[in-house]
């Protein structure tokens, strides 16, 4: 279980995050959407005790990342918006890096490299540097990288990024399993037609604070719109310059 309290976040005078406040159940899939720029990727980061928050609580199933960031590693898995890896080491050097940090044994860990390597189909791949494969490639070592612990939390930041039809697919459904399995997941995306149907909860992030939150049904209660694109625009007060930029687009081109 992830939860939130009034967690704000200063950059020097700059406020991103303001008294933000939400919790994510065990066996829920909970979306964190924003424009960019947002906080989206400074909350996470905060979650997994990279940043420290200027004020709130955190707690990761009962852990606080800010006091124990080694041991907030251990319950939960989280995927960078940018993978963040050692491009001289192969994938299945990184892998078994990963494995000693987390004290994951040997036979375990080669059951979930094998099955993990095998549903994002990277098995050509495991002994070259990782370097010089392509960025889809690198996203999904990342992604095996943070599952391979199986843990109980996922912090996953856009890990939608870069890939294929066929291994975005494979993620959502994995997702779904590990919901039904009780693990407690935030994702955050652009992608509204993704989190419209994945994610069990939503939360708006604009301008420092989390300005609605709900299932999809509630918020097209709130906001009147038949769809997560148009909630976010209209709420995130996008509609009438999306439509003053084209009008003058129009005007000049
Ligand atoms: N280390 C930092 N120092 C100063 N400012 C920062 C730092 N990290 C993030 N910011 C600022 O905090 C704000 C929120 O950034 P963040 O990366 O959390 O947004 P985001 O919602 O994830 O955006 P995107 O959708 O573009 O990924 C931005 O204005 C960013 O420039």
């Amino acid at each position: 279980m992830i939860r939130v309290e009034g967690l704000s976040k200063k950059f020097g005078e700059k406020i991103v995050l303001n008294k933000i406040s939400f919790n994510v159940n065990d066996g829920e899939i909970y979306g964190l959407l924003g424009p960019n720029g947002s906080g989206k990727s400074t909350t996470m980061k905060i979650l997994v005790g990279i940043l420290k928050p200027t004020a709130g609580k955190v707690d990761i199933n009962g852990i606080d990342p800010s006091k124990d960031p080694i041991k907030v590693k251990e319950v939960s898995g989280y995927v960078p918006e940018t993978p963040v890896l050692y491009e001289s080491l192969t994938p299945a050097e990184f892998f078994n890096f990963v494995a000693s940090i987390r004290g994951i044994p040997e036979n375990v860990l080669e059951e979930r490299v094998t099955y993990l390597v095998e549903a994002f189909g990277i098995e050509e791949y495991l002994d070259q540097f990782i370097g010089t494969l392509s960025f889809g490639t690198q996203q999904k070592i990342s992604l095996i990288s943070a599952l391979l612990h199986d843990p109980q939390v996922l912090i996953l930041d856009e890990a939608m990024n870069g890939l294929d039809p066929k291994s975005a697919r494979i993620l959502r459904e994995l997702l779904l399993e590990f919901k039904r399995e009780g693990k407690s997941i935030i994702f955050s995306t652009h992608i509204l037609p993704l989190a419209e149907m994945i994610c069990d909860r939503i939360g708006l992030i604009y301008r420092g604070g989390l300005i609605v939150e709900g299932t999809i049904e509630e918020l097209k209660e709130k906001a009147h719109e038949e769809n997560l694109e148009d909630i976010f625009l209209k709420l995130t007060e996008s509609k009438e310059e999306i439509y003053n930029i084209v009008q003058a687009l129009k005007g000049a081109l």
